[in-house]
């Protein structure tokens, strides 16, 4: 993308996961700002606990960006993500009232490939496309902890979410964990 003779460079890892919706990344640098200006974003998620930069932040109160703040933790050597911290996440993407929305991290791979994958799930996607979009964007670096997290994610925690916004696809059944068989990974 270019803004007259200016490349307009996106952030490492960018991908659109909702034409015009759900946009996902690496962690914006200074010369992203200007493409993503051009995205034209309502709303942007950081899901890295550190504290924004004084730039990053001017850059959104002069384009008018509302920005949302959710840890999710890495899963390193075992899974550390909880069930309240993930539908925190999601519930500020399936709300179509935030869109255009971006969810970064700090590579774009772990935590945010964790969260998109179960934003997949949500829509009924199947799970070997899930697991191969975050593979997509993780690469060599793909963690078996957070294929558990997808996985094992229990969608109940987002369902009326999901349904309020309309992303079940219809004739979709969302399978949801039974109480006694409840492997969920992601304890709240
Ligand atoms: O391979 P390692 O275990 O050494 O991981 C390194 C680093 O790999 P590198 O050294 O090759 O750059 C990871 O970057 P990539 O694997 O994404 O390239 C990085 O992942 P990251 O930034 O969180 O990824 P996102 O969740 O933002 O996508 C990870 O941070 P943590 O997982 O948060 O601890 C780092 O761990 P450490 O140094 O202990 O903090």
């Amino acid at each position: 993308m270019y803004l007259e003779s200016r490349p307009l460079p996106p952030p490492a890892n960018f991908g659109t996961v909702v034409e015009e919706g759900i946009y996902r990344s690496s962690y914006p640098q200074a010369e992203n700002f200007g493409f993503l200006k051009k995205l034209k974003l309502k709303t942007i998620l950081t899901l890295v606990p550190e504290e924004l930069s004084h730039e990053y932040r001017a850059f959104m109160v002069e384009a008018g960006i509302q920005h949302f703040h959710v840890h999710i933790p890495a899963n390193k050597g075992e899974v550390k993500v909880q069930a309240c911290q993930m539908s925190k996440a999601l519930g500020i993407l399936l709300d179509r009232s935030n869109h255009p929305v971006l969810v970064h991290c700090n590579k774009g791979k772990h935590r945010t490939g964790c969260v998109i994958g179960c934003f997949r799930r949500v829509q009924g996607t199947e799970m070997g496309s899930v697991i191969e979009e975050y593979h997509e964007y993780a690469g060599r670096k793909a963690r078996l902890l957070d294929e558990l997290v997808i996985e094992n994610f229990d969608l109940g925690t987002v369902l009326w979410m999901a349904r309020r916004y309309d992303w079940i696809q219809p004739g979709v059944e969302i399978e949801l964990p039974s109480p006694a068989t409840s492997t969920s990974i992601a304890r709240s």
